[in-house]
Parts: C-alpha cells; sequence; structure tokens
C-alpha cells in the first residue's frame, strides 16, 4: 500500500478530534526558565495542538520519506508546500475542501556572491518565500484558513459571510486571492497611504471589499478584532492558529531541502510576530518527531522605527511596551503592538533566539546589495540582511555557520521603494549603492562616449 494510503487509512488521520485541539499560548513570562511548559491558563492566543502520540506511531524515517515522496508531483493536494505536509497542519480536511495554489516549495537559494563579498561566508543561503502565488509568505498561511472556511461553509452556508483582515498590505494579498479562488467575500482593513501600490491593488483586483483607513496597522487591527466580534466575519490575522499551521511548514521545507540537516541559524524578519512562533513550531516538530536531533536558533529582525520586540528583549525580557510604529521603508512590519508578542517570547527563549534591529538606510543598503548579487529582495529581507551582518561582526555567527535568511516578499512589491534609493533621492540617506540610470541623445557618438566612460573605470 502506497504510503500516503497507508496513513490516510490510518487512525491517526480518521479521529482527528483527538489528533489537533486548542490550547493558549504561553504569557510573557519574565523570570521562569525558557523551557517551561506552556500555560495554558492565561486566555492568551489559541494554538493548535496536535496528537503527538498519535504522530509518534511513525517514526522520523517514515515522516522524511512520506514527504520526500511529494516533492515535485502534481497531484492533489500534495502538490502544494503546506498540504504535502498535510498530516502535520489539518488531517481531518476533506481533499475537496482544500482552497490551494500549490504554494510553498519555494526556492532556497545559495547566496554564493553575497555571502563570500559581504560576509567573508560560503554557506549562507535565502529562502525565498516571496515567490509565491500572491507574492509573500502569508500564502502558506492562507491556503490552511481559507480552505477550513471553506469546509466551514459548506457545512452551514450561513455561519461565515466573509473573512476579513487588517494588514500591511501581504495578508491582504493573500486572503483576496484565496477567497476569491473559492467564491467568499473577503473584506480588507488597510491602514491609508502606508502600504505599496502594487499590494493595494492586489485585493482590488481580486474583488475585496477594500477599507482604506485613516490610522495606522495596530488602529485597523484593533477595529477588525472588534468587527469579527460582532459580525459573522470570520478574522484571518496571525492570531487565528490556522495561519500558524501553514506557515510552519517553510520550517520543515527548509530542513528537508537541506536533506535534513538542521542549519544554523536562520534570521526571519519581525512584524505581528506570528511568522517567528510559526518557524519555530515547524522545526519543533520535527526534533520531536524525529527527523531532526536539533533546531537551529532563531534570530528575529525588526525595523528600528517598529521594534518594540528588539526593546523588549535588550531589557532582559523585563519591560514590554508597545510603541506607535514610525514610518519605515519595511512598510509590512510598520507594527507597533504585536498580536503574538507572547508567541514570539516563548519561541525565542527556547531556541537560544536573539533579536536584532536595523535602521533605515541600514535595511536599504542590505537591500541594495543583495540585489547587486543577482536577487530582487524586498526591505524586509534588508532588515534580516542587517541582522545578519550586524551578527557576523560581532562574532555571533561564525564564517562558517550555515545560515539561511528567510525572504518573506517579492521585491516586486517594493518598486517604489527601489527607485526612490536608485535616484538618491532619499533625504538623509547617502544611498551609498545607488545606480543611477544615465540619460543619453540618440546618437552613436553620445552612447560611445558613455561606454568609453565606463570600459575605463573597469578595466
Ligand atoms: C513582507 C513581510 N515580512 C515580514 C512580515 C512579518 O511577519 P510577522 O507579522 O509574522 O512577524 C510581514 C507581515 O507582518 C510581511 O508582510
Ligand atoms: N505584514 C502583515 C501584517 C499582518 O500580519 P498577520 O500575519 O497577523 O496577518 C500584512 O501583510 O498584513
Amino acid at each position: 500500500m502506497a504510503t500516503a494510503q497507508l496513513l490516510s487509512s490510518s487512525s491517526v488521520l480518521h479521529h482527528h478530534r483527538s489528533f489537533i485541539s486548542c490550547t493558549t499560548t504561553p504569557p510573557i513570562m519574565t523570570s521562569p526558565p525558557p523551557n517551561s511548559p506552556p500555560d495554558t491558563s492565561d486566555g492568551g492566543l489559541l494554538d493548535v495542538q496536535h496528537d503527538m502520540d498519535a504522530l509518534r506511531r511513525f517514526d522520523g524515517q517514515y515522516w522524511r520519506a512520506l514527504f520526500d515522496s511529494r516533492v515535485g508531483t502534481t497531484r492533489w493536494p500534495h502538490g502544494s508546500g503546506v498540504w504535502s505536509k498535510k498530516e502535520w497542519v489539518l488531517p481531518s480536511i476533506d481533499d475537496a475542501d482544500i482552497v490551494s495554489a500549490f504554494e510553498g516549495n519555494s526556492n532556497l537559494f545559495w547566496a554564493e556572491r553575497f555571502g563570500n563579498q559581504f560576509l567573508n561566508m560560503d554557506d549562507l543561503w535565502v529562502k525565498h518565500c516571496g515567490i509565491s502565488h500572491t507574492g509573500s509568505f502569508k500564502d502558506l498561511g492562507m491556503t490552511v484558513l481559507v480552505s477550513q472556511v471553506n469546509r466551514l461553509r459548506k457545512l452551514n452556508p450561513r455561519s461565515i459571510v466573509g473573512v476579513g483582515c487588517a494588514s500591511t498590505g501581504d495578508t491582504s494579498a493573500a486572503l483576496s486571492a484565496y477567497c476569491a479562488s473559492a467564491g467568499i467575500p473577503s473584506i480588507v482593513f488597510l491602514p491609508a497611504n502606508k502600504i505599496s501600490m502594487a499590494q493595494l491593488v492586489q485585493p482590488i483586483a481580486n474583488g475585496a471589499f477594500v477599507l482604506s483607513i485613516d490610522t495606522d496597522f495596530d488602529g485597523c487591527m484593533k477595529l477588525i478584532k472588534q468587527i469579527t466580534a460582532e459580525l459573522p466575519i470570520y478574522l484571518a490575522n496571525s492570531l487565528n492558529s490556522l495561519r500558524l499551521e501553514g506557515q510552519k511548514t517553510a520550517a520543515i521545507e527548509i530542513l528537508q531541502q537541506f536533506d535534513w540537516e538542521v542549519p544554523d541559524w536562520v534570521i526571519v524578519p519581525g512584524g505581528n510576530l506570528g511568522n517567528i512562533y510559526a518557524f519555530y513550531k515547524g522545526f519543533k516538530m520535527c526534533r520531536e518527531l524525529g527527523l531532526v536531533d536539533r533546531i537551529p536558533r532563531l534570530v528575529c529582525a525588526q525595523a528600528r522605527n517598529a521594534n518594540p520586540l528588539y526593546r523588549y528583549y535588550a531589557s532582559g525580557w523585563a519591560d514590554f511596551a508597545a510603541m506607535k510604529a514610525e514610518t519605515t521603508f519595511a512598510s509590512a512590519i510598520q507594527i507597533g503592538d504585536p498580536v503574538s508578542i507572547e508567541r514570539a517570547v516563548y519561541a525565542l527563549r527556547n531556541c537560544e533566539g536573539i533579536v536584532e534591529e536595523a535602521g533605515e538606510e541600514e535595511l536599504m543598503d542590505a537591500m541594495a546589495l543583495a540585489d547587486s548579487s543577482g536577487m530582487f529582495v524586498c526591505p524586509h529581507t534588508g532588515v534580516a540582511l542587517t541582522a545578519l551582518m550586524k551578527l557576523r561582526r560581532n562574532g555571533t555567527i561564525a564564517a562558517g555557520d550555515r545560515v539561511v535568511v528567510v525572504s518573506t516578499a517579492h521585491g516586486l512589491k517594493f518598486t517604489q521603494a527601489k527607485i526612490d534609493y536608485h535616484s538618491g533621492r532619499i533625504p538623509e540617506m547617502a544611498c551609498r549603492h545607488a545606480n543611477r540610470p544615465v540619460s543619453v541623445k540618440p546618437e552613436l557618438g553620445a552612447v560611445m562616449d558613455q561606454l568609453s566612460k565606463l570600459l575605463s573605470h573597469t578595466r
């Protein structure tokens, strides 16, 4: 019997009620040891708990072989990088209810030139989660959430009239695309003039009901929470733990892409802070189920203009204070009151994690350097690359370490930031790596002059 058939006929999958359940995440802890078990009594966010005993009936070798057997398939739904791990994500759902764009399976890029040239490293990798259906890692979680909504609406069409989110641009793009594909209404709350044009046009094109609100992301988040408490609109932000079940598969995929060898470090840009927890959860499941024997150290990287987690970390986890996030080129992480703060702290404390920050000039320079080595990354990836550069400089990350930088969105969503940088018109920024286009008359002589100048410099 094929492994997939064996699994789907096993009690592991059939008794889904005992397979996964929800508990709350641990509260912010100021003094207990980092390995304390989650406290479920604080009324915090729900978290999906898998029936690990049921999953343990199969050993690590079994799971590795099963997941590996699905790479590259077009078979529904296992062609998706998320649903190829279905047993660990949402085992109970019927394949027919799944809404998927075959997300995941994203490129783990060997950043050879960037690593060698700027960091004296030769084992640096960039996980391009932004090379995806809607251009960001949000697709990984949204396929799970929208599939579950699809299923619930089939059971009772009036239970959920639509799905809503607050967004800095990527969650809304993913939500509206997956909803449109399933014929489910979507409603998005966007902070007016704070997201890129490319991001704004995504939900518009996908037919979402778009509210542009004169506030910041945290203001939109507050409003959507109130609205979804009043109306039968399902909340799609990452405080909904289904999202994180999908997002955690990026961690599993990284291990798989390294033939189940564990990298030393994984660096993730953080805003609302669901993703850093999702990565931790994915790595931890792989260790607990015997696919690997350790987990990497995680680094969460924040923009200095929106750095509540960094400040908390710098205080030795003594004082958390939400803040008003200031404008940053890394606009998708302009978040001052992250909903998953407790989950993030829990994750970081349990993997010897680190939090770093990046100033505006640093993150833009890092983005430009990455692009100059052949990538085309978003400013959030610039934040993560800055964290890497700082940790290399201070010796925390060694030259020989294997490091994965998570690139969270496609650079094409943030072309205006790149245009501003390369035209050198950002106030108080040197734009050191700007590559300005040269205007020239349509005449052979004029073109020759320019090329002679260029060639004399390169000789
Ligand atoms: C491009 C991009 N990078 C990073 C993040 C941060 O992820 P999280 O909110 O899960 O911390 C977000 C969204 O917040 C994002 O859209
Ligand atoms: N960057 C996010 C912010 C919301 O994050 P979420 O993961 O909680 O939905 C966005 O693109 O909206």
